[in-house]
């Protein structure tokens, strides 16, 4: 088992599930060198949007190679493990999401943590294209405690002062931190299946700051959830 201050990585899904996130730890890795064509998965969906969200009847239609089976049973494994698990993940080929030219971006490209009403955590994997980044808490900080920010968001919400934290929350402001100058982030890489802690009433641990990349490699093959 590897480990870095805040992550920690597994060699097996029922580790995945099992581990607890405690202290600093609130992402988890399952690790694996995945054999197989993803990127032949990832060119033969029929790219319908910006985001290409792909059934798992879709991915059986695909005719493949053999290189190309050997990922999509892999990808259909990965959603079947998940699925028993009680999660609901989806297969997406993203293009580009949506992105925000506000002062104050809300996109995913944007650091930030997911919250859930109820105890749920975010799986993430990147089969092909640019992976997701995670960084520290203790490298971050949350945008909305940045005086600059605040006052420009003081200056636009225009309501009473006790309806402030909502009109944060209602916008997602406080989902957003902004990274320390100079610290490196972590890239999650490619084939590994990640388990983030989400903000969510019941989490021992704080939530993990993440974004999604830019997509400089073309077209990205992700599980997500
Ligand atoms: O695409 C990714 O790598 C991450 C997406 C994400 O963070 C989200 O949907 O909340
Ligand atoms: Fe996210």
């Amino acid at each position: 088992m590897v480990s870095g201050s805040h992550f920690l990585e597994v060699n097996s899904f029922q580790k995945l599930i099992d581990t607890p996130f405690s202290g600093n730890v609130n992402a988890i890795g399952w690790r694996r060198e995945l054999r197989g064509d993803f990127e032949e998965i990832a060119q033969k969906i029929n790219q319908t949007d910006n985001i290409t969200v792909v059934s798992a009847r879709e991915l059986g239609s695909l005719s493949l190679s053999p290189e190309g089976k050997m990922a999509r049973e892999i990808i259909l494994k990965d959603l079947q493990l998940l699925t028993d698990y009680g999660a609901d993940p989806v297969l997406n080929l993203i293009n580009h999401y949506e992105e925000d030219d506000f002062f104050f971006p809300t996109d995913v490209y944007s650091w930030h943590v997911d919250r859930s009403p109820i105890a749920t955590d975010t799986f993430l994997c990147t089969y092909f294209g640019d992976s997701s980044e995670i960084i520290s808490n203790e490298s971050t900080i949350q945008k909305i405690l940045i005086p600059e920010i605040r006052n420009q968001l003081e200056r636009l919400y225009d309501g009473p002062e006790e309806g402030f934290n909502d009109f944060v929350a209602e916008n997602f402001f406080d989902l957003h931190y902004e990274k320390t100058p100079g610290v490196k982030p972590f890239q999650l890489g490619i084939g590994h299946l990640w388990r983030l802690a989400t903000d969510n009433p019941e989490s021992p641990v704080l939530p993990c700051v993440h974004r999604a990349p830019r997509e400089l490699t073309g077209p990205r093959l992700l599980l997500i959830c």
